[in-house]
């Protein structure tokens, strides 16, 4: 099995690979769209991508990817913790606090957001495609002026300093990725914990008509089907349209689940499953 990431090597998509799929062989890829396509082209037999944040909240290109340009199942979701540090290229060590360019994720770089407001107040800040291409960036170009934000993992790789730790705004950092692929996917013996199971529906609703939102929703209610999560995505054709992605917390099954989902086409919804899949949690 061949598993595709976000990279270059040691990015946070990185640790979580090897974490949820310890020895198998995994391949970087520059954009979560590159890491969806090369699984289309079975290139990989799995990618796995962060979807959702504590701090920032949904990825959003990895949603739409998977809504308008792919068609693969979700097989699985793993929640990792997120803890964010400062490095520099090792002869800037002694001078780190004089930068003036920072250079991380956009979702890094949110996620400290107060340490740069307090700290760096009006640094300039430059996005790149991933935590471990910033500090890629930063040990190639030892003149630039800047510091990357990233993991242990990817100072260690890239063999920078790290000048502050801990500089995500709260403790309670998660990200969440998930795993997918066309074909059902196998566990190995995982570092991970088991923690239940999922099934993500994508709604889009009637156009136009009163009340349908709620409707949608008691579909659900009266069955006792808990939501843990709602967000809704553009359609992308046309102001104030709208899908509406709703996660269960439990498997798909041969009553309830299949019963809100016919409710809701009577009622002139269309129902797409995303996947009925496990999740698991790494602590660490
Ligand atoms: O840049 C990385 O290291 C990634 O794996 C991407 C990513 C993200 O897209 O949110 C993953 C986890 C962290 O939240 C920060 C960045």
């Amino acid at each position: 099995m061949k598993v595709g990431y976000l990279g270059p090597k040691a990015t946070f998509t990185n640790m979580a690979v090897n974490q949820q799929f310890p020895g198998v062989e995994s391949i970087p890829f520059l954009t979560i769209p590159n890491c969806l396509d090369a699984v289309m082209e079975d290139k990989v037999d799995v990618a796995l991508v962060p979807v959702e944040n504590t701090l920032e909240g949904s990825v959003n290109i990895t949603l739409d990817y998977l809504i308008h340009e792919v068609s693969l199942p979700i097989h699985g979701e793993v929640t990792v913790p997120i803890k964010q540090h400062l490095m520099v290229h090792p002869h800037r060590k002694e001078k780190w606090r004089d930068i003036d360019v920072m250079y991380s994720h956009s979702h890094a770089i949110a996620q400290c957001h107060k340490f740069i407001h307090t700290q760096f107040n009006g640094i300039t800040c430059e996005y790149t495609t991933s935590t471990a291409a910033a500090a890629q960036f930063i040990k190639e170009n030892p003149n630039i002026n800047g510091a990357a934000i990233g993991n242990l993992l990817t100072a260690e790789e890239y063999g920078l300093e790290i000048v502050k730790h801990h500089i995500h705004d709260s403790n309670n950092n998660h990200t969440r990725f998930l795993i997918l692929s066309k074909n059902p996917v196998h566990y190995p013996e995982t570092t991970s914990t088991f923690s239940g199971y999922k099934t993500s529906l994508m709604v889009t609703l009637p156009s136009d008509r009163s009340g349908a939102l709620h409707q949608v929703l008691s579909a659900f209610a009266w069955r006792k089907l808990n939501l843990v999560k709602i967000e809704s995505r553009p359609t992308k054709t046309g102001l104030g349209n709208y899908f509406f992605l709703i996660d269960l917390d439990r498997k798909m099954d041969d009553v309830l689940i299949p019963g809100a989902i016919a409710e809701l086409e009577a009622i002139g919804c269309e129902v797409k499953t995303l996947g009925s899949y496990p999740f698991y949690m790494i602590e660490k």
